[in-house]
């Protein structure tokens, strides 16, 4: 580690990811809530505002021609095509908060994720988050009823292919118990922020024990 490693730190990007309907909008919103330290890497989406979202703090909700725009002005750390419609990370507020040594939470596919990763592999922290069951994942996708039978249809027969990427991440926690998940992913932020590498202040307090 270089001498002066320890003046700074740079951020986290800790991504969740999971199929749809296995609860990780759930997850991250209490993650938001419960930690101070942590903010939304807000999307820009094309695809239409669900009731009770809001623009701006859930997606960033664009027009196809807006999206385009931004795609042609490089305005993406990544982007992809999710059922239909199309999601991207916006980069200029995130590499910034990054380098200021902010954590930034990602709810992104594998498609994104594995983007990411090529970019930026020693920042990446990657959680994927299973249904306990199949039928448990359409009961869930059911009972948030903001899905026609098509759509919720279209997520389940997405459900597998999501799934057979589950062994790119670094962590994998089944979402059965709601509470006892968010404890984990939790867990996993804590443990990530106490690598060696991520602490400011070791190198001059390890000196000074040693004297
Ligand atoms: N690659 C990528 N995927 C995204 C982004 N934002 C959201 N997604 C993913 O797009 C998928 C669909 O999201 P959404 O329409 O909100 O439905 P959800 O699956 O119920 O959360 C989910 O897998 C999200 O993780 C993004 O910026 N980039
Ligand atoms: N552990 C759980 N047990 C039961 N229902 C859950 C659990 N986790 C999430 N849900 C519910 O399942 C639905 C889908 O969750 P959501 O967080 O929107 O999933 P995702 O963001 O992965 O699509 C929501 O109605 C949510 O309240």
């Amino acid at each position: 580690m270089p001498e002066n490693d320890h003046l700074h730190r740079r951020g986290l990007m800790f991504i969740l990811s999971s199929p749809s309907g296995a609860g990780k909008t759930t997850i991250s919103h209490r993650l938001l809530t419960a930690d101070d330290e942590i903010e939304l890497s807000v999307s820009a989406t094309t695809r239409p505002k669900r009731e009770g979202e809001v623009d701006g703090v859930d997606y960033h909700f664009v027009s196809e021609s807006q999206f385009d725009r931004m795609v042609d002005e490089d305005d993406f750390y990544e982007w992809a095509h999710v059922f239909g419609h199309r999601y991207g990370t916006p980069k200029g507020y995130i590499r910034k908060g990054l380098k200021e040594g902010r954590d930034f939470l990602f709810d992104i596919d594998w498609q994104g994720t594995q983007q990411l990763k090529q970019k930026d592999d020693q920042d990446v922290v990657t959680v994927f988050i299973l249904p306990p069951s199949l039928p448990e994942l359409r009961r869930r996708l059911e009972s948030r009823a903001t899905d026609s039978a098509d759509v919720i249809d279209g997520r389940m027969n997405r459900a597998r292919d999501e799934i057979s990427h589950w062994a790119e991440y670094d962590y994998v926690v089944v979402n059965d118990d709601v509470d006892e998940c968010f404890v984990k992913v939790r867990e996993i932020l804590h443990a990530e922020r106490m690598r060696r590498t991520r602490q400011t202040g070791l190198i001059p307090f390890v000196r000074q024990l040693m004297e």
